[in-house]
């Protein structure tokens, strides 16, 4: 899996070197200033063996979340909890919840540990078990889906929670590129006439984005 890939510097036509933007979070309230600080510390504490996204990723996940003005994020993979701290971001402007998935124990409770340090865990329900069953406990409508866990699972993933997307909410999953996304979900999401889809960060991680059309 890939962690973290950094746009790396270009040259102009005189060969002068040519810096990438940067942009990071910068905190709007105390709010906000606590999540970032436990998204912070998992960031640089907790990512190795848990498989969390690149923090680009994270701050992806929050504006695309709070831009459609999310109330319900369902998402595949909990892990540690640091995705679902960037969505408690967005959570936190719209009075939203997270219903997150995961199978192993060890990386729930840390989730749960950490989601309570940012002051979040009342937004977060996280659900353990195999997400392929547990998933069907799933009955409100959904205003984003973000799918991160067994890549070969995510076509039944989709399957299950599409009807429960709301008109112009979204279908995002992570880690698809070539070699790594299942042909087969690529194949459901680009031949749906009831979706958009685009795909951002290819040349990082793999982002597949899918609008469900109104
Ligand atoms: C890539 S990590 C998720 C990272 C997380 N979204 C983040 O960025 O903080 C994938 C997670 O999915 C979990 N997982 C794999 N198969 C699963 C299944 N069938 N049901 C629930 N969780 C599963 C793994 O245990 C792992 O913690």
């Amino acid at each position: 899996m890939i962690t973290s890939i950094q746009a790396q510097p270009t040259r102009g036509p005189g060969g002068e070197v040519r810096e990438p933007f940067v942009a990071r979070t910068l905190p709007k309230d105390d709010a906000e200033k606590r999540i970032l600080s436990v998204i912070e510390e998992v960031g640089r504490t907790q990512r190795r063996g848990n498989m969390i996204v690149p923090e680009q990723d994270g701050r992806i996940l929050r504006v695309l979340a709070e831009s459609i003005g999310a109330r319900h994020v369902v998402e595949l993979g909990t892990s540690v909890g640091y995705s679902g701290l960037w969505f408690c971001l967005a959570l936190e402007r719209t009075d939203g919840r997270l219903t997150t998935f995961e199978i192993d124990e060890r990386r729930a409770a840390q989730a749960r540990e950490n989601f309570r340090r940012a002051g979040v865990a009342e937004r977060v329900t996280i659900v353990l078990g195999d997400a392929h069953e547990t998933v069907r406990q799933v009955k409100d409508p959904v205003d984003m889906v973000f799918l991160d866990a067994d890549k070969e699972g995510y076509l039944d993933y989709l399957q299950k929670l599409l009807p429960l997307v709301r008109p112009g909410g979204l279908i995002v999953a992570h880690n698809i590129t070539p070699g790594m996304a299942d042909p087969r979900y690529i194949e459901a999401i680009t031949n749906n006439p009831a979706l958009e889809t685009i795909f951002l960060n290819l040349h990082a991680s793999g982002i597949s984005v899918s609008l469900k059309k109104r």
